[in-house]
């Protein structure tokens, strides 16, 4: 009997989020640095003759197994192309706070497209699942990458880029909040992409982070003003180099000058703060 199949599910950052323009179809053109963290959800896919999804784990309330979840909807998408039943045992362990900018949906979604691939024993050409991911959402094709890149278009254009290992801290401060609402609600010209090249150095890398914005951050802020205080408190711990917010919010990161630092801030943040998520955690640095 084939055994479950599991696959991590990476919190996703943007270290830099640029909002360079708008597609036709309302979609914004993007120029991110999307990186990895350490802290995730986790994907399984066990053999069986029908599909199911069990969710688990801190956040699963968050998220009932409806019809829609990323989950689901990614395995019957692949079935689909492979032209098979769509039938396994699948169980999502959410320790990723839900519409949070961590992009937890679309890791799943990429870690059950992996594990499912593997369980089924099928392989897609490239461009297929490619477009098969962006169908899924924006962000799935990083995602599926699953390692730090230079992204594009409105999610589809990725170019990978390495990074240092750095230590950092998530914060949440514990509310959702809407990816399209946050679009919506962003004013103002577009903004430029940033320098083409990337630096690979920390200190170097760091520096130039500095220099780049979250082109999403005001908007988010003027719906969730808690995000202030996040970013704020962030910037108040001892060792952080730079602090933000990722995607379209609300969690923020910092980067830490140490393991011990980010470890620390974590424990602060989490005494001070009760009903926030904080966690530490480092950049794959992949
Ligand atoms: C903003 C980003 C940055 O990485 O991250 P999150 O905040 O979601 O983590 C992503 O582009 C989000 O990707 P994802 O969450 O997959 O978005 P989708 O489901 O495809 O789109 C949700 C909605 O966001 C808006 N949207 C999304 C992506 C994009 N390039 N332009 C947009 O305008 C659209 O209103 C769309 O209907
Ligand atoms: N497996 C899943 N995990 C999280 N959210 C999911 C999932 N499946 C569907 N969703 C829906 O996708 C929306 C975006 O969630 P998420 O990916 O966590 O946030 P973000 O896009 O801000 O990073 C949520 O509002 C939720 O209802």
């Amino acid at each position: 009997m084939t055994a479950a199949i599991g696959r991590p599910a990476p919190a996703k950052l943007n270290l830099f989020l640029h909002v360079t323009g708008r597609r036709a179809d309302g979609y914004h053109l993007l120029d991110s640095l999307v990186a990895f963290a350490g802290q995730g959800d986790h994907i399984e896919a066990a053999p069986s003759d029908q599909l199911s999804l069990k969710i688990d784990g801190p956040f699963a309330a968050a998220l009932s197994a409806e019809p829609d979840n990323l989950v689901l909807r990614a395995a019957r998408l692949l079935a689909e192309a492979a032209g098979r039943p769509a039938q396994a045992a699948l169980r999502l362990t959410k320790t990723l706070p839900v519409a949070s900018g961590i992009g937890g949906g679309s890791a799943d979604a990429a870690a059950a497209l992996h594990a499912l691939m593997n369980l089924w024993k099928i392989a897609l050409p490239e461009d297929v699942l490619a477009a098969l991911a962006l169908q899924l959402g924006a962000d799935v094709p990083v995602c599926l990458l699953g390692r730090s890149a230079r992204l594009s278009g409105v999610g589809e254009t990725l170019e990978p880029v390495a990074l240092p290992a750095l230590p950092l801290v998530l914060v949440n401060p514990g509310q959702p909040l809407s990816t399209p609402a946050v679009f919506k609600a962003r004013q103002g010209p577009f903004g430029a992409p940033a320098p083409e090249a990337i630096p690979t150095d920390p200190t170097a890398l760091v520096s130039f982070l500095a220099a780049q914005r979250n082109d999403l951050a005001s908007a988010a802020i003027a719906l969730l003003p808690a995000i202030s205080d996040v970013l704020d408190l962030l910037q108040r711990q001892p060792g952080c180099l730079l602090a933000r917010m990722s995607g379209s919010g609300p969690t923020c990161f910092a980067l830490m000058q140490t393991e011990d630092a980010a470890t620390e801030a974590a424990h602060t943040i989490g005494r001070e703060r009760p009903g926030w998520w904080a966690v530490a955690t480092r950049l794959t640095g992949r």
